[in-house]
């Protein structure tokens, strides 16, 4: 039957030019990736040297009748430790005496650098957003630093490509609230990757998100994979549900993309899979875990085998993060507790009374963006000495609490998550532009 054989000859061929097309898209897309990354480190590089020129020649007479010029902000670069370190020791201009830092160090470390970052993190986010005037710029800068600066040289996708996992029958709400805080927070375009039921429900909430209707599909993972080589970043779980094909393809795309090195922030269901095969994600420098206190003492549970202790937090947040590898992991509460399996940061931003569902998708989607720009600022060399993926941790608890803090100043007891996604533009100018 020659018109048969013809018709699965064309059909081999068109599947062959499509994989060509994407392998192609794929080293385009790397190489304009990189090119970015450099101008944009070079840039920076000057902004830098500009206000240490300008830092070092400014007169220093405080006498002088006529008002100084404002100095330009902290030069981007927080230490000079090579970058193999990360995780490691702080950045000297944090350095401070060690008998301030006792309690957040897991055992106590007899290292001053060790000991110093917590509890200057601890020392300023405690005190609430009514200091915010008075933030320390040392702190501050370790996430001012990681912002990319607007200019009118980028293009497109260039300030994150994100994707979010989740979105089935049950759940739309979450990854639309994933989804839409990515791109308030300033990453350029947000994939939401959901079931075919969900799919119209999200795209009918926004037109900003595109959104793919393929979590259910039989080759979901296939589908998926071909827009991994264009995402910056990945938050799987918000909305996933928890049906064994789902999970399966979610695991199957969290192996993917580590394989590609992009970074993961893993929450709600995504929690409950890693539950179940913390192999997953296991000693990956890249992941994120963002449990609130149930899913975290599942995790505990599951990995620890017996109860955990609930009286000292930073103790099990140091002893599940070690054994998941020194993974990334923020136990959300009160005060948010970040660790990479070495130390404590607490983050107590002060947000409101008000704890309505969704806030914990608004903080994944956030961390998101922000894990793609901590990676990128650490591959140029802006930060050193501090793991990147605890510096985005950070800067998006910091957010959500801030954004928290000022939709209850306006809305009260009926706050909503998306009221608080109408924050995060001014939230994050006060927190991170000023
Ligand atoms: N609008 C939406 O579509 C939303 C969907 N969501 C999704 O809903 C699914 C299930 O999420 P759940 O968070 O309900 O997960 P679970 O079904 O595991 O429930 C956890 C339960 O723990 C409780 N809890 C939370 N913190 C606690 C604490 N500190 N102490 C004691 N109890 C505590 C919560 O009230 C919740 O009922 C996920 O896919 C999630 O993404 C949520 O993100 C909320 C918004
Ligand atoms: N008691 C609290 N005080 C202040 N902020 C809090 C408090 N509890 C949680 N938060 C903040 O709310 C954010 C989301 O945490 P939450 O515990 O609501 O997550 P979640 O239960 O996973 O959310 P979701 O409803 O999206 O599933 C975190 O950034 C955290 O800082």
């Amino acid at each position: 039957f020659p018109m048969e054989k013809l018709m699965e000859q064309f059909l081999e061929q068109s599947a062959q030019a499509e994989e060509n097309f994407y392998r192609v898209e794929e080293q385009r897309l790397q190489a304009e990736d990189r090119r970015r990354e450099a101008e944009h480190a070079r840039e920076l590089h000057m902004l830098q040297m500009l206000a240490q020129v300008f830092s070092s020649g400014r007169p220093s007479s405080s006498s002088s009748s006529t008002p100084k010029p404002s100095p330009p902000a902290r030069p981007p670069v927080i230490s000079s430790t090579p970058p193999s370190q990360h995780t490691r020791g702080p950045p000297g201009h944090l350095k401070r005496p060690a008998s301030q830092t006792d309690s957040f160090s897991q055992p106590p470390s007899t290292d001053p650098q060790a000991l110093a970052l917590p509890s200057v993190l601890e020392r300023y986010y405690s005190l609430g957003s009514s200091s915010l005037g008075g933030m320390d710029d040392d702190i501050v800068s370790l996430v001012k630093s990681i912002v990319p600066p607007l200019t009118s040289k980028k293009h497109k996708g260039q300030d994150g490509r994100i994707g979010i996992i989740g979105g089935c029958k049950d759940y739309t709400g979450a990854p639309y609230f994933a989804a839409i805080s990515a791109l308030k927070v300033g990453g350029d375009l947000s994939h939401v990757f959901c079931t075919k039921d969900a799919a119209t429900v999200i795209k009918s909430y926004s037109p900003e998100l595109i959104v793919h209707p393929v979590l259910d599909s039989p080759n979901a993972v296939e589908e998926i994979e071909k827009w991994l080589p264009r995402l910056h970043g990945l938050v799987v779980g918000p909305g996933l549900g928890r049906e064994d094909f789902l999970l399966k393809t979610a695991k199957e795309v969290i192996e993917r993309s580590r394989a590609r090195d992009i970074p993961i922030v893993i929450d709600a269901d995504g929690l409950w899979l890693v539950t179940h095969q913390p192999a997953v994600i296991q000693g990956y420098q890249k992941g994120i875990l963002t449990p609130n206190f149930m899913e975290f003492t599942r995790l505990f549970e599951a990995l620890h085998h017996e109860p955990m202790n609930s009286s000292d937090h930073q103790r099990s947040v140091m002893q599940l993060s070690a054994a998941m590898g020194n993974l990334t992991l923020v136990l959300k509460g009160e005060q948010d507790l970040i660790s990479d399996g070495s130390k404590v940061y607490s983050c107590s931003v002060e947000g409101s009374g008000r704890r309505c569902g969704g806030q914990g998708d608004l903080l994944c989607g956030s961390m998101g963006v922000m894990a793609h720009w901590a990676h990128a600022a650490s591959t140029a060399g802006l930060i050193r000495g501090m793991n990147p993926s605890v510096v985005a941790a950070f800067g998006a608890c910091s957010l959500t609490r801030q954004c928290n803090n000022q939709a209850f100043q306006r809305h009260g007891r009926s706050t909503t998550t998306s009221d608080m996604i109408q924050e995060i533009g001014p939230a994050f100018r006060k927190l991170f532009e000023s």
